[in-house]
């Protein structure tokens, strides 16, 4: 375990996008809650289950459950309280579900077990740009969709929302200031994109207002993935 490069209240969200729960663990190993926090998508929920969000729990490690829930209100709701009771730190939704569903979501976990579990909701992909998303919502840039879906996640009593860091700085003087801006598509500089469209470096995320930066792939890739991940923590310390 490294216990180098320990940091106050790590803004770094590790994806654990693996498809091998050996490869999982034994690079977990490698890393420790002080540098970083974890997050859990649909991938390895769907091949290892609780048991696997568990194991990551028990080792102290914040947990962002990111299973985007979109649904009727009433699933959404049993879906989200199921999932702060597995004790995770964080999880999410999609702000395009609407309203009642945020608003069935929050009280959901606020009636859990766990309710100090954060809530969160996705507005525009990163992976989007503005004709992808012109083709599935009409005449509408992502800037103004982000805010849009921002606005009614706010309305809706949730702790934050996943939008682009490019959108952040605009965001922060409309949202409240503890309000949770969670930005992926962060790719240090001369990294590659891959399949992500709005991205920003780490450095230029933090400056724009962000609360915490979600990075899979330039991490859990690398050659040295530790030695990433400490280069971004002293990047933005
Ligand atoms: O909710 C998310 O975490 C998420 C929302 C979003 O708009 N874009 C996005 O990339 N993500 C997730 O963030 C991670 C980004 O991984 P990399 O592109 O490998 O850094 C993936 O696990 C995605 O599922």
């Amino acid at each position: 375990m490294v216990n180098k490069g320990k940091v106050t209240d790590p803004k770094v969200i590790v994806a654990l996008d693996y498809d091998n729960q050996e490869s999982a663990l034994s690079f977990v190993d490698e890393l420790n809650p002080d540098i970083c926090r974890l997050k859990v998508g649909k991938e390895m929920f769907t091949l290892f289950g609780p048991a696997f969000v568990t194991e990551l729990v028990n080792r102290k490690f914040d947990v962002f459950l990111d299973l985007k829930f979109h649904d009727i209100p009433n699933t959404v709701a049993k879906a989200c309280k199921a999932a702060a009771e597995l004790g995770v730190w964080m999880i999410n939704v999609h702000a395009s579900g609407g309203k009642p569903m945020m608003e069935a979501a929050r009280d959901a976990v606020a009636s859990s077990a766990h309710p100090q579990t954060k809530l969160i909701a996705v507005t525009v992909l990163t992976s989007m740009d503005d004709a992808q998303l012109q083709q599935v919502a009409g005449d509408v840039t992502a800037a103004e969709q982000v805010e849009r879906l921002a606005s009614l996640t706010v309305e809706s009593g949730l702790d934050g929302i996943v939008c682009s860091a490019r959108e952040a700085g605009t965001l922060r003087k409309i949202v409240p200031d503890n309000f949770l801006l969670v930005t992926p598509g962060i790719r240090p500089a001369g990294s590659d994109a891959g399949d992500q469209k709005r991205v920003m470096t780490p450095e230029e995320a933090m400056n724009a207002g962000v609360s915490y930066l979600v990075m899979g792939r330039p991490i859990t890739q690398a050659s040295s993935p530790i030695a990433v991940l400490q280069e971004v923590n002293k990047s933005i310390a």
